[in-house]
């Protein structure tokens, strides 16, 4: 059997700045690549796999301590690389897993990912084709309420992401919440990048 090796952009701890878990301490593990080109995208330093260092899960368990309750792994596009002995890895550790992805991939239940959020893209036409615990659409100029799948999550696990340090993005999500109260739509803001923190 081969050994996975991961692109690795970042290891770090923060809180959860984004969605259902925002506010709780986690450590956050940045693969490099992603198979799509969102203009407005705020981690475009993760593209290049050439450049990370790649590490095996022992390695990384290793490298860094793991300490806060939750682990997300994020991109890039994590889904790119074969997550399962990380997240096996992790569960022998107790830490409750999640995972950040634009959907465009499956992701085998094997796996074991505890918490998938899925943030569908305009570069993919909105494509879904993973399992979803919440969506997080990002509110650029182009988005609409059509593009919304409120058939793959429970009610409430939709969240209008504010496009960072655009007015008119929080002011459109703030007037499609406000007009449409049977949607239970939630406002999405970058914890982080208001308080200052990675
Ligand atoms: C950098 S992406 C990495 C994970 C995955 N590639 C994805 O797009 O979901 C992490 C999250 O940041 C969001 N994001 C990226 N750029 C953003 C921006 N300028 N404003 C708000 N959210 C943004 C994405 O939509 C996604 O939910
Ligand atoms: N604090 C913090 N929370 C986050 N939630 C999702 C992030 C991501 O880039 O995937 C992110 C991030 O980059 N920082
Ligand atoms: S899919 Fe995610 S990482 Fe890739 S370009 Fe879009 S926002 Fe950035
Ligand atoms: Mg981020």
């Amino acid at each position: 059997m081969t050994i996975v090796r991961y692109p690795i952009v970042e290891v770090f701890e923060s809180l959860q700045g984004e969605g259902t878990h925002s506010g709780i301490g986690a450590t956050f593990v940045r693969l490099a690549g992603c198979n799509l080109r969102c203009s407005w995208c705020d981690t475009t330093h993760s593209f290049a796999v050439d450049k990370a260092t790649t590490y095996t899960t022992g390695e990384l368990i290793e490298a860094f301590s793991f300490k806060q309750p939750l682990v997300v792994i994020t991109g890039g596009e994590p889904t790119l690389h074969d997550l399962g002995p990380l997240v096996r890895e992790l569960h022998n550790r107790k830490k409750y897993v999640c995972i950040e992805t634009n959907g465009t991939n499956p992701i085998p239940i094997e796996w074991g990912i505890n918490w998938i959020t899925v943030s569908p893209k305009p570069q993919s036409g909105y494509t879904i084709t993973c399992p979803a615990d919440e969506l997080k659409y990002v509110v650029d100029d182009e988005f609409k309420l059509e593009f919304i799948r409120f058939d793959l999550v429970k009610q409430g696990r939709v969240f209008l992401q504010i496009e960072s340090g655009r007015l008119e993005s929080a002011k459109k999500a703030y007037d499609m919440i406000i007009r449409n109260p049977d949607l239970h739509l939630r406002l999405g803001v970058q914890l982080h990048k208001v308080v200052g923190f990675e």
